[in-house]
C-alpha cells in the first residue's frame, strides 16, 4: 500500500467515525421528536382540561385568560422546538451523506502543531471530545479554505487577526459516506474538482458551489461593511451562483437577527425564481423571499389596468424594429426610463402642492354628495407646505363625514323602503335578535315597529354605501390617470416635438385602461407619492440578479420602498437586452448610495461554457477580451448554413437525436421571440419530443425545450441550438447583446443555424473559433 493509499484509509476512516457519531445524535433527536409529538398530541387532547376556566367575575375571567395563554404558549414552545430539531435532523441526513468537501491543516503562529479543520455545509460539534469535527462553510476560520494557498496564511476572527501557516489543503468528493474522490491543491481550489463539477450534464435546478467557491467570488460571499456592492462579470461567471451563497452566508452570520424572510430577491423572470429555489435548501438553509419587479408592479396595479410585461415589450420593439417611428418610440422608452424623468415627476409634484390636482366627486345612485371641485377648494384650504398624502388624509376624512350626513338623510329615500319591503326573511331576523340584545325594544309595539323600521332603513343604507366607503378610503376620488395625462402634456426640453406622439400612444393606452411597461413605473410612482409611498423597512437585504435590465428609475424606485436595506446588485452589462437600460446602468444606480459605501468586484472568468465556446462568444463583443474561460475542453461551436426552413427543421431534428443520445438532459432551441418559439414548436412538435416554454409563470422543466431569447436569460442547457443566427435575426447593432446572451446559455455544446446570410457578430469571429458547414 502505498502512502496516498493508506491516507486514503485513513481518511475514510475517519469519515466512518463520524458517521457513526451523526448516526447517534439522530437517534436522540428521533427519541426528542417521538417524545414531542406525544407531549403535543397530549396537550391539545387536555388542553381545556388543564386550563382553569371561570368567568364569574372580572378577575376570575382575567386568570382564565391567562391560563389559557400560558397553557398555549407551553404548545407553541414544544412544536417550535420541534420544527428546530427536524430541521437539525435534516441537516443530519446531508451530512451523513457527504460530511465535508475540504479540509485545511492550519498551524497557527506561536503553536506547535498543526489543526486539521474539515470543512462542510455545517458544523458538527462532539461533546464527548469537545471538537469541531466539521467547521461550516460559513465560519471564520473557514475563509482560509477559499483564500489562501499552502504557506503564510490569515483569517479574521471575532477576536482578530490570526497568522499562522497552511499545511495542506485538501479537497473530497463523498457521497453516501464513501469518498470518491480526494486531491490535494495548491493556489485555488482544484481544477480537478472544479472540471469534474462544471463536466457533469446541466440540471433543471441551480446546484450550490460551497466546494469550490474561488477567491474572487469568496469576496462576493462574505464582504458584508459597505451598503451597495455591484457585481459585474461575464456570462457564466457565477454572479447568480455567488449571490446565493451570499444570502446563506449573510443567514450564518447574521443568524441572531436576520431571517430569511428579510432578504429579498428581484429574480428576471418568475421562471427563474424555480430555477434557483432549490440551492439554499440544498445548503440547509431557508428560501429568502423572492419576487420580480413585474409582480410588484402588478400588484399594485394590476386590478385596474392591463400591464405590458417586458417580454410583451421587447416582443413589440423586436418587431417594430424596421418600421418608421421606431427611433421615436425608442427615444421616449427611454426617456421614461430615465432620472431626468423622475425628477420632472417630482416637480410636478411640487405644483401639484399649488395647483391642478384633478378629483372626482362622489356620487351616490347618481346625485352628488360631494363635488369634485368642493374637494378640490377644500383640499387648496391647507398649508402649501402641507404634503399631498397629508392633506389627503384630512380631505378623506371630511368626505367621510359627508358621506355619514348623506347616509343618514338617504334613509327616508324611496328606494330604501321599497327595499325594506323586499328584504330577505334572514336579515329581518338578524336585526330582531341584533335589536333585543341591545334591550332597544320597549313594551310599546307602535314605537317597536317605528324602531325597527328606522333601523332596518340604516342597515340597507349602510350596505349599499359601503364600498363607496370604501374607494373613499383608497383615495379612489384622487384621479391618478388624470394626473398622469396632464404631466404627459408637458413637453420635456431633453426631447422635443416627437414627445408629442409617444404622450398621444400613451394617453390613448391609458384610455383603454393599458399601461405600457414604459409607463407602468412612473405611473405606480406617481401614485404612491400622491397617495403616500408604501415602504417596506422590514427587508433589511435587496439582491438584484440581472440587474443591468433595471432601468434607472426602476432603480430610484426600488431605493425608495426598501429604504432600510442594504443591497447586492449582480449584472453584465454586455447582456443588457431591454432598450430601456443604459450603457450605464451601474453609474445611475451609484448616485443612489453614498459613495463611501459602495463596494465594487469584477468577476472575469467564466465557468459556465467549455473553453472553445467562451472563445466564440467573447469575440461576439466589442470588448470580450478581458474574458477569460476556464480551461475546460469541448469541441468547437458549429454554424451551419441551410436554405430552406425544412432543411433546417430537419437538421434541428437530427442534432436534438445526437444530443440526446450524448445523454444531454437539457437542450434548448433558442428563438429570438415568442411569436418565432410558437411557430418552431408547432413545426417540430409532431417530429420531436419537443416542450414550449413560453411562458415565464412555468417552471422550468428537463428535456429539449423551445424557449424564447428573453426567458432563457439567466439559465444554462448542456446544448443549444440557435434557431437563426442569420442577418435578418440578428443584424442591428441593437441585436449584439442579446445574440450573445443566448450563445453563453451553453455549457457544452453550440450549435448556430443560418437561414441566409450569416450575422455581423460571427463574422467578427475568428476563422478557427468555430466550424463552418453548409447544407443542401
Ligand atoms: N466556483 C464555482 N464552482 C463550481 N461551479 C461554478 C462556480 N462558479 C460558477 N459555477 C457554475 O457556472 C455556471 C454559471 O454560473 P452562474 O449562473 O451563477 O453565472 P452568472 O454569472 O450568473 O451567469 P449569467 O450572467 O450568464 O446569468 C453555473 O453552472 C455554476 O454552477
Amino acid at each position: 500500500m502505498d502512502t496516498w493509499e493508506k491516507e486514503w484509509l485513513d481518511e475514510q476512516q475517519r469519515v466512518d467515525h463520524l458517521s457513526s457519531k451523526i448516526n447517534k445524535k439522530m437517534n436522540t433527536i428521533d427519541q426528542l421528536l417521538g417524545g414531542k409529538k406525544g407531549e403535543v398530541v397530549e396537550i391539545r387532547k387536555n388542553f381545556w382540561e388543564d386550563v382553569t376556566v371561570n368567568f364569574e367575575d372580572a378577575a376570575e375571567a382575567a386568570e382564565t385568560a391567562a391560563s389559557i395563554r400560558q397553557q398555549a404558549e407551553l404548545l407553541s414552545e414544544i412544536e417550535r422546538s420541534h420544527q428546530g430539531a427536524s430541521q437539525q435532523m435534516k441537516t443530519y441526513e446531508k451530512l451523513k451523506n457527504s460530511p465535508y468537501f475540504g479540509r485545511i491543516d492550519f498551524k497557527e503562529e506561536n503553536e506547535t502543531a498543526a489543526d486539521n479543520i474539515y470543512l462542510g455545509i455545517a458544523s458538527f460539534y462532539d461533546e464527548e471530545t469537545n471538537d469541531f469535527l466539521i467547521y461550516d462553510w460559513r465560519a471564520p476560520i473557514s475563509s482560509l479554505y477559499y483564500d489562501h494557498g499552502l504557506g503564510t496564511a490569515s483569517y479574521t476572527a471575532p477576536g482578530g487577526e490570526v497568522e499562522g501557516e497552511m499545511k495542506l489543503k485538501r479537497q473530497y468528493i463523498i457521497r453516501g459516506g464513501k469518498i470518491k474522490s480526494m486531491f490535494d491543491t495548491g493556489v485555488t481550489i482544484g481544477d480537478e474538482l472544479l472540471q469534474e463539477v462544471l463536466g457533469n450534464e446541466a440540471n433543471a435546478q441551480m446546484k450550490s458551489i460551497v466546494a469550490t467557491i474561488q477567491k474572487e467570488q469568496n469576496e462576493i460571499i462574505r464582504k458584508t461593511s459597505g451598503e451597495l456592492m455591484i457585481v459585474q462579470g461575464a456570462a457564466g461567471c457565477g454572479k447568480t451562483s455567488a449571490a446565493l451563497q451570499r444570502v446563506a452566508y449573510l443567514l450564518y452570520k447574521y443568524r441572531e437577527s436576520l431571517n430569511a424572510s428579510e432578504i429579498l430577491l428581484f429574480s428576471p423572470n418568475a421562471m427563474f425564481n424555480t430555477y434557483v429555489a432549490n440551492v439554499l435548501p440544498e445548503l440547509g438553509e431557508e428560501n429568502m423571499a423572492q419576487t420580480t419587479f413585474q409582480a410588484y408592479i402588478e400588484h399594485h396595479l394590476g386590478s385596474d389596468f392591463d400591464i405590458e410585461t417586458p417580454l410583451q415589450q421587447m416582443e413589440h420593439m423586436l418587431s417594430t424594429q424596421n418600421n418608421d417611428g421606431y427611433e421615436n418610440e425608442l427615444a421616449g422608452v427611454r426617456y421614461k426610463a430615465s432620472l431626468s424623468f423622475l425628477e420632472s415627476i417630482e416637480q410636478y409634484l411640487e405644483s401639484l402642492k399649488k395647483s391642478d390636482m384633478v378629483f372626482r366627486g362622489i356620487h351616490f345612485r347618481g346625485r352628488p354628495i360631494v363635488s369634485a371641485e368642493e374637494i378640490t377648494h377644500y383640499f387648496y384650504s391647507f398649508d402649501e407646505n402641507m404634503s399631498i398624502p397629508n392633506r389627503l388624509k384630512l380631505v378623506t376624512e371630511w368626505i367621510q363625514k359627508a358621506v355619514r350626513e348623506f347616509e343618514k338623510k338617504e334613509r327616508k329615500e324611496e328606494w330604501v323602503k321599497e327595499q325594506l319591503h323586499y328584504l330577505d326573511e334572514s336579515v329581518y331576523t338578524k336585526l330582531y335578535h341584533k335589536l333585543r340584545k341591545k334591550k332597544q325594544y320597549s313594551k310599546d309595539t307602535f314605537n317597536d315597529l317605528n324602531r325597527e323600521e328606522e333601523e332596518l332603513s340604516a342597515v340597507i343604507v349602510r350596505k349599499a354605501i359601503k364600498p363607496l366607503r370604501n374607494k373613499i378610503q383608497q383615495l379612489r376620488y384622487v384621479n391618478v390617470k388624470a394626473l398622469y395625462r396632464n404631466l404627459l402634456e408637458k413637453v420635456p426640453h431633453e426631447m422635443g416635438d416627437e414627445w408629442h406622439n409617444i404622450a398621444h400612444h400613451s394617453k390613448a393606452d391609458l384610455a383603454e385602461n393599458k399601461l405600457s411597461y414604459a409607463d407602468a413605473t412612473p405611473f405606480l410612482f406617481l401614485k404612491e407619492r400622491i397617495e403616500g409611498f408604501q415602504t417596506n423597512t422590514m427587508v433589511k437585504h435587496v439582491f438584484i440578479d440581472e440587474a443591468q435590465d433595471y432601468s434607472p428609475f426602476q432603480f430610484a424606485f426600488i431605493k425608495r420602498i426598501f429604504p432600510r436595506a442594504r443591497w447586492t446588485v449582480l449584472g453584465d452589462l454586455n447582456q443588457s437586452i431591454y432598450v430601456h437600460s443604459p450603457e450605464n446602468a451601474f453609474d445611475h444606480l451609484s448616485q443612489l448610495f453614498d459613495s463611501r459605501k459602495i463596494e465594487r468586484v469584477r468577476l472575469s472568468r467564466s465557468y459556465r461554457s467549455t473553453k472553445p465556446i467562451v472563445e466564440f462568444t467573447k469575440h461576439l463583443l466589442k470588448d470580450g477580451e478581458g474574458i477569460i474561460p476556464f480551461n475546460r475542453d469541448g469541441t468547437l461551436p458549429c454554424v451551419t448554413r441551410v436554405y430552406s426552413k425544412d432543411q433546417l427543421h430537419e437538421d434541428i431534428i437530427g442534432k436534438a437525436g445526437v444530443y440526446e443520445r450524448n445523454g444531454y438532459q437539457n437542450i434548448a432551441i433558442i428563438c429570438k421571440t415568442v411569436s418565432e418559439s410558437q411557430q418552431v414548436y408547432e413545426e417540430l412538435k409532431g417530429k420531436l419530443r419537443v416542450k414550449l416554454m413560453a411562458d415565464e409563470e412555468v417552471a422550468y422543466e428537463k428535456g429539449i425545450v423551445v424557449i424564447p431569447s428573453y426567458l432563457a436569460k439567466g439559465i444554462e442547457f448542456d446544448a443549444v441550438i440557435l434557431y437563426d443566427a442569420s442577418i435578418q435575426s440578428y443584424g442591428a447593432e441593437s441585436d449584439r447583446k442579446l445574440f450573445y446572451t443566448v450563445c453563453t446559455r451553453a455549457m457544452h455544446d453550440l450549435q448556430l443555424y443560418v437561414l441566409g446570410e450569416i450575422n455581423p457578430f460571427i463574422g467578427s469571429v475568428p476563422e478557427g473559433c468555430y466550424l463552418k458547414e453548409e447544407r443542401g
